[in-house]
């Protein structure tokens, strides 16, 4: 059932629909009788989302419920509303499942994973000839990118800079082609539209879309290339925030005319490495491949004997800088999940003082 289908179904204006709504979803959702509605969070704020439904851009907030089980939706994310629009009130219910997940490094007290955003087909990596370009940062957003179980596609921008490629820079985009395997790699120009066109079979209606990579890189002038015209600058929309104040806020989620979905935020720009080293093995398979030679099960690759990997780096099959990026993305996630540990047990601590207090107050009042 596609969104056309869905609007004249519910005998909506044609201009409203889900961007990205599709059968798997319309049978999920169809587990829920009564007063409610699906839509697709555009801008999630402090307190409320923007979400898109089939009667147009609503706000609403999060249940209770959720909120206690720590259930938060994320831009990108299919929820369920409850639509009291007769009091003008709709509020978000569940999350639909996601079919991927992008999340970051712990940064919050907590520890925990934040999640980015959600339901992404495929993350294009940005890069620019140039300073970015370099091998070690592109495994480290290959790994982001595999964890979420999103489709990579690397795109070397401002090829325009490099009209008569340097041995240096044609040396380097070739490494990046061996190192990506089977990931497509795309030179091209966001500012002069050269080679624009070899993004098109990635722009599958109704797909998702995200971008990430370095600050300067040329995101927003792709964006804006692609659009034709200045999307993140021209279609910012005056709304209340959260303290009721107006404020301009940039759209997130904005579509091409053959309905591919593009979702761009600061969150996603600013992207870490996350805990999940699922990521990893596929980004390095060379070097998880050769694992399953070494001798023992657990093998690190750092000093145990008859290690198949050093044994590669040895006969110069894998690079040093390869093998020491592979190591040091490990030992970054293996920090970050040490982190997460440590602030997951001072929340409990936390929450068992807050308990503790609570009982201490509770035999006072009982004594008075
Ligand atoms: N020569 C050249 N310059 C480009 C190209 N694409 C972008 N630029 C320039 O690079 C600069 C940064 O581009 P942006 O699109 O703002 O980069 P960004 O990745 O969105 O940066 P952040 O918003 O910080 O994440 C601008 O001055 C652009 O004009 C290109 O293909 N060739
Ligand atoms: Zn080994």
């Amino acid at each position: 059932m596609n969104n056309k289908y869905r609007n004249k179904r519910n005998n909506t204006s044609d201009n409203f629909f889900i961007p990205g709504w599709n059968n798997s979803l319309e049978s999920a959702f169809s587990a829920y009788k009564g007063p409610y509605v699906p839509g697709r969070v555009a801008v999630r704020h402090k307190t409320v989302c923007n979400i898109l439904t089939e009667k147009g851009e609503i706000q609403a907030a999060v249940s209770g419920a959720m909120r206690r089980v720590g259930k938060q939706p994320v831009v990108g994310d299919f929820v369920v509303l409850l639509d009291q629009s007769d009091i003008n009130s709709y509020t978000i219910v569940d999350i639909l499942p996601r079919t991927s997940c992008l999340s970051r490094g712990s940064t919050g007290e907590s520890g925990e994973e934040q999640l980015i955003a959600a339901n992404i087909d495929t993350i294009f990596i940005v890069t620019a000839v140039g300073h970015d370009l370099n091998l070690r940062r592109l495994e480290r957003y290959l790994t982001i990118v595999y964890s979420s179980g999103a489709r990579p596609v690397i795109l070397i921008n401002k090829i325009d800079l490099a009209e008569k490629l340097s041995d240096d820079i044609s040396q380097t985009i070739q490494q990046i082609k061996d190192m990506a395997g089977d990931v497509p790699v795309i030179t091209l120009s966001a500012l002069s539209s050269k080679n624009l066109e070899k993004l098109d079979p990635f722009m599958i209606p109704d797909d998702t879309i995200a971008l990430i990579g370095s600050s300067g890189v040329g995101k927003s002038t792709l964006i804006n290339a692609l659009f034709g015209n200045e999307v993140q600058k021209t279609s910012g929309v005056r709304e209340d925030d959260d303290k009721g104040k107006h404020t301009t806020t940039v759209r997130q989620l904005f579509l091409l005319p053959n309905g591919t979905i593009f979702i761009d935020n600061p969150g996603i720009r600013e992207i870490q490495l996350g805990e999940s080293s699922g990521g990893i093995d596929r980004t390095f398979s060379d070097i998880a491949e050769l694992a399953q030679n070494c001798r023992f099960k657990d093998c690190t690759h750092r000093n145990e004997p008859h290690c198949a990997v050093m044994k590669a780096l040895d006969e110069g099959l894998i690079t040093q800088e390869r093998f020491d990026s592979y190591h040091k993305l490990n030992d970054e996630l293996a920090f970050q999940k040490d982190k997460a540990e440590i602030g997951l047990k001072r929340l409990e601590k936390k929450k068992y003082k807050g308990l503790a207090q609570a009982a201490k107050k509770y035999r006072k009042s009982e004594r008075e």
